[in-house]
């Protein structure tokens, strides 16, 4: 198979504050212009002109290579600010690279950030044959696609109103359905699912696995929905502190997210002075019975009267699905005060769908909370329901009660 995509040492410098701006000035510019070669190397280097790293430089990317053969599907993930889109914008060519070597053969169509890609003035029908003309298309293989892709987007009625009038939902809408009908030989997708609703996400799942399957484009998609990626990539490449931490196997490359997530939140706790969490874990004896067990342990500097913990679990998109506090059941709880502490939450059934969930804590004596810990936890979750036990993305909401059905027709 043809390699469309290869990425050698690439890495990606921002400038932060001030230094940022005063390079953008003209003043600025010239100045850099007429900085010795010498000095220019150690700026693109981002040390200052004593050969140290410069503080405001900032590396959302470092040397980070990977190839991508003609077919693949290559999921990318990885926490937020790890360097995911900044990628995607360099492949596409919306941002340069500071060091480093790209090659790309073929066409590249893009959906990143909403509105990007689109002209604000233009309409939407404008916007297609600009996007097509871009890509390289004549018009008439854009008169062929035109009716497919208004279809698809879901946006006629507005077809003929400037893009700038638009919802953040209709311009994903349409961004979606440019790119993916316009044939590109590699498609770039960031997070198209968190916006839009869940209608159309199913399309676009649906239509990024015809493109794939089908059409056997190559595709880079960029999601922190599990599920999608799961369902979707054939190789995922998992990013952190914009460096490639794992690319190989998705299922296996998923585990090693999920574990990075416990272990970097975890060894932050050791830091933390006087009253503090030092580790929270599910114990998996519980989940193996059908149980769910979370356990949080403190140390104290002091003696703490009456330790008390809460905790809530998140679903993929971020949204809260459930939470306790020993304080809404004051009469079951009765802690002996103390200065290290094992803290249990049993919970006979979670009754979830298979999916991925995050948990935040808590950590207080009932009057104050001492600390508060967002994102500490990532679990992976399979139901014992059966017809969800997939991690399925098309399952409405996060829960998932034992449903038996009955019908009577009269
Ligand atoms: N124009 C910029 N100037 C300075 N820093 C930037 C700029 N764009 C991105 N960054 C920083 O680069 C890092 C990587 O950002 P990026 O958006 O690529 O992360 P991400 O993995 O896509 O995150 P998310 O999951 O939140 O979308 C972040 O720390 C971000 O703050």
């Amino acid at each position: 198979m043809r390699t469309l995509i290869s990425v050698s040492s690439l890495s990606k410098r921002y400038r932060l504050g001030l230094k940022e701006k005063q390079a953008e000035t003209l003043a600025g510019q010239i100045g850099n212009i007429i900085k010795s070669p010498w000095q220019n190397l150690k700026r693109l280097r981002g040390l200052n002109r004593f050969g140290q790293e410069d503080e405001s430089v900032f590396w959302a990317l470092k040397d980070v290579s990977f190839e991508v053969k003609e077919g693949e599907v290559l999921g990318i993930i990885g926490k937020n600010g790890a360097g995911k889109s900044t990628l995607l914008k360099i492949l596409s060519q919306i941002t340069e690279p500071t060091l480093g070597k790209i090659e790309i053969h073929g066409r590249v169509a893009s959906l990143l950030e909403v509105g990007t890609g689109f002209h604000p003035e233009l309409s939407g029908r404008d916007n297609i044959y600009m996007n097509g003309t871009i890509l390289g298309m004549t018009r008439r293989e854009m008169d062929s696609k035109l009716d497919e892709i208004i279809d698809f987007s879901g946006v006629e009625k507005f077809i003929d109103t400037p893009v700038k009038f638009y919802s953040s939902g209709m311009k994903v809408r349409l961004g979606f359905s440019v790119a993916a009908h316009l044939d590109p030989e590699i498609l770039i997708i960031d997070e198209v699912l968190a916006v839009g609703d869940f209608e159309f996400q199913k399309k676009c799942l649906g239509k990024m696995e015809d493109v794939s399957k089908s059409q056997g484009r190559t595709i880079l998609f960029v999601s922190h929905q599990m599920e999608a990626i799961r369902n979707l990539c054939s190789k995922c490449m998992l990013l952190k502190d914009g460096q490639v931490i794992a690319t190989g196997e998705t299922n296996h490359t998923i585990s090693k997210y999920l574990g990075s997530y416990q272990f970097s939140l975890r060894k932050e706790f050791f830091d933390i002075p006087n009253a503090s969490i030092k580790w929270v874990a599910i114990d998996p004896k519980g989940i193996e019975n059908g149980e769910f067990i979370l356990e949080v342990c403190f140390e104290s500097s002091r003696h703490v009267q009456y330790p008390v913990v809460g905790f809530v679990i998140y679903n993929q998109l971020g949204a809260p699905v459930f939470g306790s506090n020993p304080r809404f059941h004051k009469e079951d709880y009765h802690p002996k005060g103390g200065k290290k502490g094992l803290i249990r939450a049993y919970l006979k059934e979670l009754s979830l769908h298979s999916g991925i969930y995050k948990i935040s804590v808590w950590f207080g004596d009932g009057l104050n909370d001492f600390e508060h810990h967002e994102d500490v936890l990532a679990f992976e979750y399979l139901s014992p329901n059966s017809y969800t036990q997939k991690p399925n993305p098309l399952i409405i909401g996060s829960f998932d009660p034992m449903v038996t059905w009955e019908a009577e027709t009269f």
